[in-house]
């Protein structure tokens, strides 16, 4: 020990000033504690003593209708609240700044990525906290630091390539916090971790509701992976309770809810009556969708579905959806919005940028002439392909007054599996796919391209979901006859690392988390219950 570290002179660690029963457990940094200040602090605490033993019920009511669906009963549209579907309302006037929607750019909440959607040309960027973004500690706090600098568009980057900064014109910021089954460790309130969603939001609209009202705008939400009308019910409590905490106008925050569960597709109008005040429409977040339906219909060999990329936008349960959720909206007044197409442009090779950019088109072609009244895109390089669709399909702001009277989406519409095939090919690509991003997840990046296709935590679901329903449906096959079965999925394992080695090079994959996330993904596979999402065992590994 030198002369000048006495045992009493050591510095410790700076803490943040939290209220009383508040901890946070996170790395301390100067920058980080203009974010998690006090009072901030106090705000997000009073949100989990006010709403988490519900946010805890609900999930529990998840489990037990899950157990309802596994006994054999399909899902219906709600007895109980037949007279709120048949009665003619509609929700609340929408703000003029989310009358046009044509197109939204997402991404998670990365400072360039920021500037760069916020820049993007498209009408609204949505600053994701959920499928794209991978809740590292640093990410959450950092993503809440960038959006506040946004807000106020102080925001601003300079990299040896090049200085970043707002335009004058900008897309419309919402916010997607996590959805209600994740957890933030890192905030203690009372000796229990608090939810994702009431620390992303409470932290946002803290920071944020008065300076977006000032600049006459508003907090925007999109709310993820809700599964019933009593959900979207207890987002509705918590607005109303943050409003009237910073003494905000009623109905001034807007919400548009991801309809991306099987569950919650048989409760749109549920949804919408519930949030009517604070509603922004839904959206038919078509991934976790697919995701929900092998969740929730599970081991029934009548929904086992066919190779990942079959599953496509016009699978009789993917189309009887999407139009449903349009016809529900047009009817309430309010948007439906559209999904993300997964092709991305792709760099050095033209012909296959072309193709790739056409199917984002006729995707977005088809949306467009369904009745949507705007989409999503990955890329700034897909805004002008999808806004062109829309400009010249949609010259009004919105097409609300499209009420596709012509449709009749029934319940067994909504679960009707298509026809199609699963091959060996298809069970390596899940594998090989769910394995890097899973591995990316795991070292804090939540969205990543791969074989020129977004993946997020959404995909990355469909993929190990996939893998478990042919693993555990009794009697299937691959289209060649072969049983699928563990020995088989497990013999095809090494192959897929070998192959993803050779892709990324033997140094980044013995530095990186690869094998990690294999042995993740078999728990995931193998495991006899479905596991609920893939992001709660990875959050334990995340560092
Ligand atoms: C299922 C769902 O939930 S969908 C919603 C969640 N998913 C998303 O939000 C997808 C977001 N997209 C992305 O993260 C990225 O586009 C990826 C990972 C798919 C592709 O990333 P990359 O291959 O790195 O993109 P690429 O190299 O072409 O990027 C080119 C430029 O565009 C920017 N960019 C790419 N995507 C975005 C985006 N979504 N928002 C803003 N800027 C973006 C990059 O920052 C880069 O900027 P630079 O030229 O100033 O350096
Ligand atoms: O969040 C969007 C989705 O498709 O999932
Ligand atoms: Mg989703």
């Amino acid at each position: 020990m030198s002369l000048f570290t006495e045992p009493h002179a050591v510095a410790t660690a700076p803490k943040y000033r939290t209220p009383e029963r508040v901890k946070i457990t996170g790395t301390y940094s100067p920058e980080f504690a203009e974010i998690l200040t006090p009072s901030a602090l106090a705000f997000v605490a009073e949100l989990h003593r006010r709403f988490d033993q519900t946010r805890r019920q609900l999930l529990a009511r998840r489990e037990e209708r899950q157990q309802e669906l596994e006994a054999g009963v399909l899902p219906d549209f709600l007895m109980g609240t037949r007279l709120i579907r048949e009665k003619p309302w509609t929700v609340a006037p929408l703000p003029e700044d989310l009358l046009d929607r044509r197109v939204e750019i997402t991404g998670p909440v990365e400072r360039k990525m920021i500037i760069n959607a916020m820049n993007s040309g498209a009408k609204v960027f949505m600053a994701d906290l959920e499928d794209s973004n991978s809740p590292t500690w640093s990410n959450v706090v950092e993503g809440q630091r960038n959006l506040r600098d946004a807000v106020r568009r102080t925001i601003s980057l300079a990299t040896p390539q090049k200085e970043y900064k707002l335009n004058e014109k900008t897309a419309v910021l919402m916010v997607r916090p996590r959805g209600w089954h994740l957890l933030e460790k890192h905030m203690l309130v009372d000796g229990e971790p608090v939810s994702g969603s009431l620390f992303d939001f409470g932290l946002y609209f803290f920071h944020n509701a008065h300076e977006l009202c000032s600049r006459g705008t508003a907090p925007y939400f999109y709310l993820p992976k809700i599964e019933s009308y009593l959900e979207a019910r207890l987002w509705n409590d918590v607005f109303g309770f943050a409003q009237w905490s910073l003494k905000m106008p009623k109905c001034t925050i807007k919400a548009t809810v991801l309809i991306e569960t099987l569950p919650a597709a048989f409760e749109l109008n549920e949804i919408l009556w519930e949030l009517r005040e604070h509603s922004a429409g839904l959206n038919c977040g078509r991934w976790d969708y697919i995701f929900s339906y092998i969740k929730r219909l599970g081991l029934k060999p009548d929904f086992r579905l066919p190779n990942r990329a079959e599953v496509t936008m016009s699978v009789p349960f993917m189309a009887a959806y999407s139009q449903l959720v349009i016809q529900t909206c047009h009817r309430r007044g309010v948007h439906a919005m559209g999904g993300m197409a997964a092709q991305i442009p792709i760099k050095n090779d033209l012909e296959a940028n072309e193709a790739a950019l056409e199917k984002v088109r006729l995707d977005k072609v088809r949306e467009a002439r369904n009745g949507h009244d705007g989409t999503w895109v990955a890329h700034p390089g897909l805004v002008p392909v999808a806004l062109a669709v829309f400009d010249e399909l949609m010259p009004q702001p919105n097409q609300i007054e499209n009420k596709r009277d012509d449709l009749h989406v029934s319940a067994a519409d909504l679960v009707k599996a298509p026809e199609g095939s699963i091959s060996e090919e298809g069970l390596k690509l899940n594998i090989d796919v769910a394995v890097q991003y899973i591995e990316s997840w795991l070292r804090g990046n939540g969205c990543v391209p791969i074989y020129n296709l977004m993946e997020d935590a959404a995909t990355a679901e469909i993929s190990r979901a996939q893998v478990w329903q042919w693993l555990n449906t009794p009697g299937t096959t691959l289209q060649d006859g072969r049983p699928v079965t563990v020995e088989l999925y497990r013999s095809l394992v090494p192959g897929q690392l070998e192959k993803i080695k050779a892709l990324v090079g033997e140094e980044a994959f013995e530095q990186g988390r690869y094998k990690e996330a294999a042995r993740l993904f078999d728990h995931l596979v193998t495991s006899k219950k479905f596991i609920e999402f893939l992001t709660v065992p990875a959050y334990d590994q995340l560092t």
